[in-house]
């Protein structure tokens, strides 16, 4: 469960008694997720609806950053992408605090977060990350990737000494890969604001249909085939990243490209930025495996799942298959 911070019941209504959202009658916090503190949150006799989520921002969010966040959301929103805006208090303040920690009061979105997505799901999430990298072609937020190559080295450094705990051949994995992406990463690809998360659990759906991306505190701007590399890293295997699926590969990559055609620099480069992208999940991974505090109320993830992929990834012969 993701719960860093602790909040009682009275905090919770005392900071909801500055929102028309009625009175609070429960909450609790989440299961999923590892880098924010979430809640549902459940009122009555409001204006503003009845079900939300509170988040409180830990880790890796810089809150200078938000108002950016909440901006991109905004803009798309207007735009009819289905994304959850943050809401205002009485005062028009959309970025409060609670418990020390920034916090923002989020619209609940319908839908379920996929384990095992099938084709048809993968195919509509292509859809929706283009629909959303078109979405944002008028939108005038910035923001650089601190999750990007430059970050990795020093995440890298950061586990050094450490690797064994995870797997004796990570390190030499992890060394080999970062020093040849620092080497040959593309440079002059098409930009926009990206996703940079989307995983399966950040595509709520109903059915095959996707009635919500949510989780949009990693968007940056960086190349568009690099936030499809992401995707495909995260829906194209299984969750441990021992077997890859090709028919959920072609449906992905063919879903995005039914919305938006990728140009010739795109397409020869989405292996390397395939493995870019599970390099980039290894790594973040691997300093959660190592530093997240035991009393955290939060399951951690494999770096091994990702380590997987950036293996499969860095085999010449899988390059076909963005073809
Ligand atoms: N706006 C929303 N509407 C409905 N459910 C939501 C919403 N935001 C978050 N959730 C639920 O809370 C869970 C955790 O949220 P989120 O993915 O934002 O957390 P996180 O800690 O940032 O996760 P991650 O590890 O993916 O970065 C989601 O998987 C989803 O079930
Ligand atoms: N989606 C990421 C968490 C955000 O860095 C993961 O599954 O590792």
């Amino acid at each position: 469960m993701a719960v860093y911070t602790h909040v009682s019941a009275e905090m919770m209504a005392r900071f909801l008694d500055d929102y028309d959202t009625g009175e609070l009658i429960s909450f609790k916090g989440i299961a999923e997720g590892v880098e924010n503190s979430n809640f549902l949150v459940e009122t009555r006799g409001g204006q503003d609806g009845h079900r939300f989520i509170l988040t409180l921002y830990e880790k890796r969010v810089d809150p200078g950053d938000l108002p950016f966040f909440m901006a991109l959301l905004d803009h798309l929103a207007m735009r009819g992408c289905r994304v959850p805006r943050a809401i205002a208090d009485r005062q028009g303040v959309q970025i409060r605090e609670l418990a020390g920690r920034p916090a923002c009061l989020i619209d609940f979105l319908e839908g379920i977060s996929l384990s095992a997505p099938t084709p048809a799901q993968a195919s509509a999430a292509g859809i929706a990350l283009a629909d959303l990298h078109l979405a944002v072609a008028d939108f005038s937020g910035t923001r650089p990737n601190s999750m990007g190559l430059a970050a990795w080295r020093d995440l890298a450094e950061r586990c050094a000494g450490q690797w064994q705990q995870i797997d004796s051949g990570l390190e030499q994995l992890v060394s080999t890969e970062l020093s040849d992406l620092e080497a040959h990463w593309p440079g002059d690809l098409p930009q926009s604001v990206i996703h940079a998360d989307l995983f399966p659990d950040n595509v709520l759906m109903l059915g095959d249909r996707v009635s919500g991306l949510i989780d949009f505190y990693f968007s940056c701007t960086d190349a568009r085939a690099y936030d499809l590399a992401i995707t495909h890293s995260a829906w194209c295997f299984s969750n441990d990243g021992r077997n890859f699926d090709t028919s959920l590969s072609d449906a992905l990559l063919q879903g995005y490209r039914s919305r938006l055609a990728l140009d010739d620099a795109e397409t020869a480069a989405l292996p390397i930025l395939a493995r870019g992208a599970a390099l980039r999940f290894t790594l973040s991974r691997a300093y959660d495996w190592i530093n997240t505090p035991a009393d955290a109320l939060v399951t951690r993830k494999d770096p091994m799942a990702f380590a997987r992929r950036l293996a499969f990834y860095s085999d010449p012969a899988n390059a076909r298959l963005f073809a």
